[in-house]
Order: structure tokens, then C-alpha cells, then sequence
């Protein structure tokens, strides 16, 4: 794993904002067309604003999460109400934003009509943002959830899956292993000693039910992008 570390979480949003407008930018130099995907969470606020304030043809861009949570989209918890606030903002609200919500109670019963709307997606994505949590989980592949043999399972056919954690709150809707696995560009971005100290841990294991992020690590050339 490459690993870039900063000196604060403004060095490295600067720098990680320019690294991902130049892969989307080769990406739409390719393809006319390029994709990202973000994480929801507390950590990406400062990455998105400065990607938000960058210059670049945002009209080409597709955008859409690693994973949400399951509630209306003007719940403080959502994660499409972060990006669409921090993100989706200045330069880059030209960008088109794909939705992981849809109005059915139960998130099992979407599936299909979200995996429908972002197979309108440029793909393979170009960029991937993964977030990873004190319990080792990415995107919502919880360790705990019934649902983690499913997000793992390399074999399967769906990008995407319902996901209830038993120990952080809301259900969830999230990409698959196999789905974030077929991304161009894999960053893992943290902020912070005791996610450092988590992901020493995630390195020194190898039981991936245990530690979700495990899987992506010890199959992608993953870059960690970590400031103190
Ligand atoms: O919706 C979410 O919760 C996520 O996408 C999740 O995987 C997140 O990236 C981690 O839980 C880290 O969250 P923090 O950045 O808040 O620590």
C-alpha cells in the first residue's frame, strides 16, 4: 500500500483534491466521461469542499457514494445531504449526482431500482474514496451486520446491498466488495492517530468478516491518503 501522509487535513485535502481532478480529468480525456465515488462520514468535509472550489469540466463528472444510510435526504445523517452541501457546490455542481435513495421503507426493496440508476454511471469508476470505521468496516460492510458474507462474497452479481448494522444506527445501502473492487483508483482516506492505530491493527490481521477493510487491502493497490 502507498501511503501519503500530511502534515494537517488541509495539506492533505489540497493535495488529494488535485491528485483526484487529474484522474478524472484523464478519465474523461479517455472515455468523455469520468467517475468517483465518496464516502459519507465526518472525515471527507474539508476533501469535498476543496474539491468543490477546483476548476475543472464538472459536467463530465458522475458522482455517487460508496454507501448511505437509509434515511429522507434532509436527515443530518444522510450522507447525499453532506454531499450535496459540501460538494456539490461552486465548481463541481455541475457535476451529475446519483442518488442511493430510494422511496421504499426497506432498502432490500430498492435494490434493483438503484442498481438500475447507476448503471447509467460512466464505468468502471475512476476514482473510489473509502471512509473506514473504529470496527474496521468500509463503505457499510459492517462486521457486524448478518449481511457481511453477502458484501464480501466475490462471486456475487450485485453492485449493491441492504445492509443492517447492529451496532452504529440506520440501515444501510451499499456497494458490494466485488463493485468497489472494479474501481480504477482505490484511496483510503483518514484523519487522526486512532484510525491509524485501527488500520495497523487491519494490516497485522488477516479474518476479513472481522475487519471488512481487510478484503479491499489485500486485493487493491490501495493508496492511503492520512494526515494526523
Ligand atoms: O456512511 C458512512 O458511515 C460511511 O461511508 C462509512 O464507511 C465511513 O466512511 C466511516 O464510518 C468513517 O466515518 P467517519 O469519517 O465519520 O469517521
Amino acid at each position: 500500500m502507498k501511503q501519503s501522509t500530511f502534515e494537517s487535513a488541509e495539506q492533505l485535502n489540497s493535495v488529494f483534491s488535485q491528485r483526484i481532478v487529474e484522474l478524472l480529468e484523464q478519465g474523461i480525456a479517455k472515455k468523455g466521461r469520468a467517475s468517483i465515488l465518496v464516502s459519507g462520514g465526518r472525515t471527507p468535509l474539508g476533501l469535498f469542499k476543496a474539491l468543490s472550489e477546483t476548476n475543472m469540466d464538472w459536467s463530465k463528472v458522475d458522482i455517487s457514494l460508496a454507501d448511505e444510510r437509509w434515511v429522507s435526504t434532509d436527515d443530518d445523517a444522510s450522507n447525499e445531504k453532506l454531499v450535496r452541501n459540501n460538494l456539490l457546490q461552486g465548481y463541481a455542481s455541475k457535476a451529475s449526482f446519483y442518488s442511493l435513495v430510494a422511496d421504499k421503507a426497506d432498502a432490500a426493496d430498492a435494490i434493483d431500482e438503484v442498481s438500475a440508476r447507476v448503471s447509467a454511471m460512466s464505468q468502471p469508476f475512476d476514482v473510489l474514496i473509502l471512509g473506514m470505521g473504529e470496527d474496521g468496516h468500509t463503505a457499510s460492510l459492517f462486521p457486524c451486520s448478518a449481511q457481511i458474507q453477502q458484501g464480501l462474497d466475490l462471486n456475487t452479481d450485485q453492485q449493491l446491498i441492504a445492509v443492517t448494522p447492529t451496532t452504529a444506527p440506520h440501515q444501510r445501502i451499499s456497494f458490494t466488495l466485488k463493485a468497489l473492487l472494479s474501481s480504477q483508483n482505490i484511496f483510503l482516506h483518514l484523519t487522526g492517530e486512532s484510525k491509524k492505530q485501527v488500520l495497523e491493527q487491519a494490516l497485522a490481521g488477516d479474518d476479513e468478516f472481522a475487519m471488512p477493510i481487510r478484503a479491499v487491502l489485500s486485493r487493491a493497490d490501495v493508496e492511503l491518503m492520512w494526515a494526523a
